[in-house]
């Protein structure tokens, strides 16, 4: 089978990727010039792990190719997989004209039938109105079907999600799509859901949403603890013991970022402010968020009396580690809150590079650890790389000003830090030496 994966960004190069490995001859297409022609010299033009690898080996074997031709693409291809943005418009709707670019360079060069298959994250009811609208744009009558397939990788860990999904859901009311789906599935070893079209495209929000439901739960709770003098990470540890409860996803920190949760979440609540409905529950998951990062600033403010003036480290740029994606990233809402309170910031990350709208600020970017924390007052850690985790933090100790440690995501050990000298101070933690003790004791 020939397969057109149009949008080349995280999504479509993973599923390109996986198609190619599941035995298919895969085409590329992309808008963006710049990306194909990075693509075609075996350079994937972002980073996440494992893509360029798989990139070369399946360019060289003839089993993916790349192309800026959209016209040739469509009519090669007999299955078209749309992986297109569908960035927020300012009233947290998704923009869907990517899709609609998209859809109309396929009604337009289509000759014979196609399959479509929408891996992009769309508002319920875009599926059913793509099919309208394809037909309506089409020169002469030619048959296609329109099939919902929502994607669930991870950024960061992409390609693995791909080729190992918890399971695989496919949105169709017509049993022969199904059955291609099916085929084009085949070497996938997951669970497939077949439901109607609309249920597939909620299915996706509604699985964020959840996600991030856990996390603002855990971030709010994680309040109290500090209070409380409770460990949140304990907590969790016993809560997800549960297995109703599950383990994932039950990490405090300051708050969830990237391109997915924060933009699905907007579009779910404004689907049902379109009708007529309230979702309070995700309003304050979104509430939560929103106000994490500067709940634990001004308490880590107070702690080293004011951050005016202090030099910070921050480690970390990314929404979260192994990827460069800064997309609605936590690390850029703290830097920005600090540069507010007049802190001189230096940050670090082994991969992200500072966006645009910051390397104007008096923030610097730092190629080295050492370089960035050298005469610093504190450091905050933003984003959970395992670079940071496996630092030399005696070394980092030697080097500072000041010894204050805010971890922003829990991922480092606070006896192992204090030992090194460290103040530590993480999220939902406690935090004065002699209550340590009374921490729970887990059964292993
Ligand atoms: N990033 C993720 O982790 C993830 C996971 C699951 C689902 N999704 C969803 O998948 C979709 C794509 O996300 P992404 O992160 O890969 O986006 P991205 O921004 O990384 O890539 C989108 C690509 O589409 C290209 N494009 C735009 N219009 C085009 C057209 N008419 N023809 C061909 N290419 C076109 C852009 O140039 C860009 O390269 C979104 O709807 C997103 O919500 C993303
Ligand atoms: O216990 C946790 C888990 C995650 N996070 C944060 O949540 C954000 C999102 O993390 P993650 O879900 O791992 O990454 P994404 O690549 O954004 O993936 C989410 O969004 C994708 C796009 O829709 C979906 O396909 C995935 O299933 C869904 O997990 C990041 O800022 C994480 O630091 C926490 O704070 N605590």
């Amino acid at each position: 089978m020939n397969i057109l994966v149009m949008g080349m960004g995280y999504v479509g190069i993973t599923t390109a990727l996986m198609l190619a490995e599941s035995g298919w001859t895969v085409t590329g297409y992309d808008v963006d010039e710049r990306k194909i022609s990075s693509l075609k010299q075996g350079v994937v033009p972002f980073f996440e792990p494992g893509l360029d690898a798989l990139l070369s080996q399946h360019l060289n074997s003839g089993q993916l190719h790349v192309t800026s031709s959209v016209k040739s693409a469509i009519k090669q291809n007999q299955v078209i997989f749309l992986c297109v943005g569908t960035p927020s418009l300012d009233d947290g709707s998704p923009d869907l004209k990517y899709i609609h670019s998209a859809a109309e360079s396929i009604a337009r060069y289509m000759q014979e039938y196609k399959l479509i298959v929408v891996k992009s994250t769309v508002p319920i009811g875009t599926n059913g109105r793509l099919t309208e609208w394809i037909a309506s744009h089409q020169i002469s009558a030619v048959p296609f079907d329109v099939v919902s397939n929502p994607e669930f990788l991870r950024e960061g860990s992409a390609l693995y999600d791909s080729l190992h999904p918890d399971r695989i859901v496919i949105g169709t009311d017509h049993k022969c799509a199904a059955r291609q789906m099916r085929t084009i599935y085949n070497a996938i070893n997951a669970p497939i859901l077949i439901t109607e079209p609309k249920t597939a495209e909620m299915i996706k929000y509604a699985s964020n949403a959840f996600l991030a439901t856990k996390i603002s739960y855990m971030n709010e709770l994680a309040r109290l603890c500090d209070t409380l003098q409770i460990h949140i990470d304990d907590v969790a540890k016993g809560m997800g013991m549960d297995h109703r409860i599950g383990a994932h996803f039950l990490k405090a920190g300051i708050g969830y970022g990237g391109s997915c949760f924060p933009k699905d979440i907007n579009a779910l609540l404004n689907t049902a402010s379109g009708h007529q409905h309230r979702l309070t529950i995700l309003e304050q998951v979104v509430q939560v968020n929103n106000t994490q990062h500067a709940f634990y600033l001004d308490k880590w403010e107070e702690i080293v009396g004011g951050f005016r003036n202090k030099n910070v480290a921050v480690f970390g740029l990314s929404f979260k580690p192994d990827t460069d994606d800064l997309r609605e990233s936590p690390s850029l809402s703290m830097i920005s809150s600090l540069i507010s309170k007049r802190a001189s910031v230096k940050v670090h990350d082994p991969v992200a590079k500072l966006p645009a709208q910051l390397s104007s600020s008096p923030v610097e970017q730092c190629d080295s650890i050492d370089e960035a924390v050298t005469g610093a007052d504190a450091i905050i850690l933003c984003t959970d790389w395992n670079h940071y985790k496996y630092a030399d933090w005696s070394r980092i100790h030697s080097l500072m000003k000041h010894p204050f440690l805010f971890d922003g995501k829990n991922a480092l050990n606070r006896r192992e830090m204090e030992v090194a000298g460290f103040h530590y101070f993480g999220i939902g933690q406690p935090y004065e030496t002699h209550k340590l003790t009374s921490r729970s004791q887990l059964l292993p």
